[in-house]
């Protein structure tokens, strides 16, 4: 995988028309759900269009050190993965898991099922990323897991444990990963019981649990849902390889292509994904139509114009948390304050993005309030140039490149954005790609 050379940081002038036609990189949330899937599957798996980036590759890499082969076809994204049929080969190992949450929580839960001797540990910012209710639920049905950091968060440590098929239940109020990884766990048991997960308390972040369960039945094990409350598996289920399987392109990438195409002209038009995703984030486009833009979806596009000013929104982004940054960033263009609720789960991520979001868009000369799980935005009647801290967040790097748009920002001015290079996380390209949409 070619990850491209990223300078210390990008200087970003006013653009004044956004127009033009992207190809999207394959979706992150399904790219690792399908690596491990395929890996763990009886048969062998061609995956084509994966996602080529830093979170992808840890899960590659972690795979490799299971003991899984795969092969990448010349230099596409195009892979073919040989299952091991529910038991990875390698029994003791250590693994690094970069800031990738979609890699270390449904490893954590599939190593604690299958047994063995495993470290899991990450970059700075994943050993402050809770995990505690994963390894908590775990630990209630048997695994032997100890944190070699602080209680609560990676690293951590798996040794063999008894799993017990009862008694299984995850809080899912911090985030929805969790769930997921129990899971994709529950069907490597092998038990003579069907396997009852309980969510206790509110879940966030509902529409990943459906990608999740949309790719487990493709790969054969079906889940029995009981709203958001209940989920079965029942007895008797493995993965199974369902030959090829293509990965949509990434819907929450698709956001700062589509809203640069709702502020500034359009029209944009990203392909990759369309009307018929598994993806919650391509809901992200009925915010921007609610500001006030055109969109048009086909089975594998969607494009998004302007009419004019965008109007200013207050909506619950629950379910979109990655979008929904986007949208912070549009805000700058409405017509008044816009309210982003319901989104705690931005302080567990790849940095305080409540935090750095109101820090960032202050910069730029917005007037911002914050609460624990809320964010407002006013803008300002123009622009303020600024150099933008990224905090190795990629969202913040490219939800940034977007302030440069439809005169917003004076001429002679710019945007700098710092270390651009944490884009790496799921898009590398983007600031290349970016550019051949913009018009100056
Ligand atoms: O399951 C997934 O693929 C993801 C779930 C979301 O996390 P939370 O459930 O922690 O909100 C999302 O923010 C993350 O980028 C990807
Ligand atoms: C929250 C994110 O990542 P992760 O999968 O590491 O949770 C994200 O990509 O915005």
């Amino acid at each position: 995988m070619k990850i491209p050379h990223f300078p210390p940081y990008i200087d970003l002038n006013p653009v004044t028309r956004t127009q033009g036609a992207i190809q999207l990189p394959g979706s992150k949330s399904i790219s690792n759900r399908t690596l491990l899937l395929a890996a763990l599957a009886e048969g062998n798996t061609e995956i084509s269009e994966l996602l080529a980036s830093d979170d992808t590759l840890v899960m590659l890499n972690a795979l490799q050190t299971l003991g899984v082969q795969w092969q990448q076809k010349g230099i596409s994204q195009d892979y073919l993965v040989h299952g091991v049929d529910g038991k990875f080969p390698i029994k003791q190992a250590d693994l690094f898991m970069g800031n990738a949450g979609t890699a270390i929580r449904p490893l954590v839960a599939a190593l604690s099922v299958l047994g063995g001797n495993y470290t899991l540990h990450g970059v700075q910012r994943m050993h402050e990323r809770p995990i505690g209710d994963l390894v908590d639920a775990l630990r209630r049905v048997g695994s032997d897991i100890a944190y070699t950091g602080l209680p609560g968060f990676p690293p951590l440590h798996i040794q063999s444990g008894q799993i017990r098929p009862q008694g299984w239940k995850v809080a899912g109020n911090v985030s929805s990963q969790f769930l997921t990884a129990l899971l994709m766990a529950a069907p490597l048991i092998i038990c003579d019981h069907d396997i009852v997960i309980e969510v206790v308390g509110e879940l966030i972040s509902k529409p990943y649990i459906e990608i999740t369960l949309n790719l487990m039945q493709r790969f054969g094990v079906h889940v029995e849902r009981d709203g958001w409350q209940r989920f079965t598996i029942a007895r008797g289920q493995y993965y199974q390889s369902p030959g090829s399987i293509h990965v949509e392109g990434d819907a929450s990438s698709a956001s700062y292509f589509l809203a640069a195409g709702a502020i500034c002209g359009g029209p944009v038009r990203v392909t990759g994904v369309g009307r018929n995703s598994i993806q919650g984030d391509v809901r992200f486009v009925e915010a921007l139509e609610k500001m006030g833009a055109s969109i048009t979806m086909g089975d594998n596009f969607i494009e998004a114009r302007s009419n004019g000013a965008l109007k200013a929104i207050d909506a619950d982004f629950n379910a979109i948390p990655d979008a929904a940054m986007t949208i912070a960033i549009a805000a700058l263009y409405a017509d008044g304050t816009s309210v982003l609720r319901n989104i705690a789960s931005w302080r567990v991520k790849e940095t305080d993005r409540i935090d750095a979001m109101a820090t960032e868009l202050t910069k730029l000369g917005a007037q911002v309030e914050t609460g624990i799980d809320y964010l407002a935005i006013t803008p300002p009647a123009q622009l303020k140039p600024a150099s933008i801290e990224t905090y190795d967040d990629h969202r913040m790097a490219m939800c940034f490149s977007l302030a440069t748009l439809n005169g917003a920002l004076r001429a002679g001015t710019k945007v700098r954005i710092l270390d651009p290079k944490c884009v790496a996380k799921t898009f590398p390209e983007y600031f290349s790609v970016f550019a051949a949409i913009k018009q100056y």
